[in-house]
């Protein structure tokens, strides 16, 4: 069953429910702000649109595993008003890709991403401007994390405030060996607004999460490692033989995990996003619905038939 599909299967069940099948409408159409909440996608859009520059590139590979890079290198690869909305586009393409199993995140020229562009930051500094923007970042965000493919961030060179904060809306992070995630934004009089700080919160925890935000510490891989925020750290390409490129090295990491036909891979995100979300009932009974969709499938009928043993 298609995401949109277990979607529509959600709000049906949600619709009579109150404040709780509100709750359940928002995370079944993937966006936490709607019309509800004063938001005006198409107002914020033209807004954003208005800060041009650089660009946000897609491409979906045959093997499954799409490639999303944020390039704008003369800025670090910084945000422009104009890549957010790209960011979003792009996040509705990957909904839509049915034979998708996995999706890495990057940025371009060997480095990942140095938050929102400054200069589009300066010339929307009002709050009323701020919070559509940061409302705009967190619908984007919270779909591109709750994509049914495995996601990883493929962090090079630097991560800094909104850039962190996007490294936080992938599934795993994979850190090269000299790169460094940094949310910088206290020392910007800020705190994350894109949802990195809550999804901080449940990927190293409240403790860990507070150092890093108060501290504004920077994130070296060993430390990415011991605190969780690094799922692994790949091999330098220059100093070691053989190693492949960051890319290469990122598709192998992930091979291991997206074995198999999309249908099923797709199943596995979804039961564990599910998991991750929703209260125990809902996400249980959500289980049961992605089970049916992979139940007597063509991969299970043919698991089932080669008498397969799990040694
Ligand atoms: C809710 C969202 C919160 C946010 O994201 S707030 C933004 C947080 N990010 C920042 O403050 C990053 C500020 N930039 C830096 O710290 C440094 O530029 C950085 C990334 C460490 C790189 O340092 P260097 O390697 O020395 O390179 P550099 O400073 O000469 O930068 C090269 C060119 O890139 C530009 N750049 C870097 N980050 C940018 C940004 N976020 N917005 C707009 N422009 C940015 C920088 O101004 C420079 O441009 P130019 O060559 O002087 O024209």
């Amino acid at each position: 069953m298609a995401l949109c599909a277990l979607r529509r299967q959600l709000l049906k069940r949600s619709s009579s429910c109150g404040a709780w099948g509100r709750c359940m409408q928002r995370w079944s159409s993937g966006c936490v702000y709607t019309d509800v909440h004063g938001f005006n996608q198409l107002e914020i859009r033209e807004k954003l649109q208005a800060f041009p520059g650089g660009s946000v590139d897609l491409l979906k590979q045959d093997s499954g595993v799409a490639v999303l890079t944020i390039n704008n290198p003369s800025r670090m690869n910084a945000l422009s008003g104009s890549m957010m909305v790209d960011l979003e586009e792009r996040v509705s393409q990957l909904e839509n890709w049915t034979d998708g199993k996995a999706l890495i995140v990057r940025g371009a020229a060997e480095t990942f991403c140095s938050g929102s562009d400054l200069n589009a930051v300066r010339a929307i500094s009002n709050p009323q401007d701020g919070m559509k923007m940061c409302m705009f970042m967190q619908n984007a965000l919270t779909r591109l994390l709750r994509l049914s493919l495995i996601s990883v961030a493929l962090v090079e060179g630097r991560a800094l405030g909104g850039g962190a904060e996007l490294a936080t809306a992938c599934d795993f992070r994979l850190m090269a060996s000299d790169s460094v995630i940094q949310f910088v934004h206290k020392h910007m009089g800020l705190v994350p607004g894109w949802g990195g700080a809550t999804r901080l919160v449940r990927i190293v925890g409240s403790q860990n999460a507070l150092k890093l935000l108060a501290g504004a510490l920077k994130v070296d891989p060993e430390l990415g490692l011991q605190v969780g925020l690094a799922d692994g750290v790949l091999q330098d390409p220059q100093g070691q033989e053989g190693a492949g490129t960051p890319l290469q090295q990122a598709e192998k990491w992930l091979s291991s995990y997206i074995k198999g036909p999309a249908p099923v891979i797709q199943a596995v995100k979804k039961v564990v996003l599910s998991g991750r979300e929703l209260p125990l009932s809902e996400a249980l009974r959500t289980e049961k619905d992605v089970f049916g969709t992979v139940w007597g499938g063509p991969a299970n009928l043919q698991a089932l038939a080669s008498k397969s043993k799990h040694k």
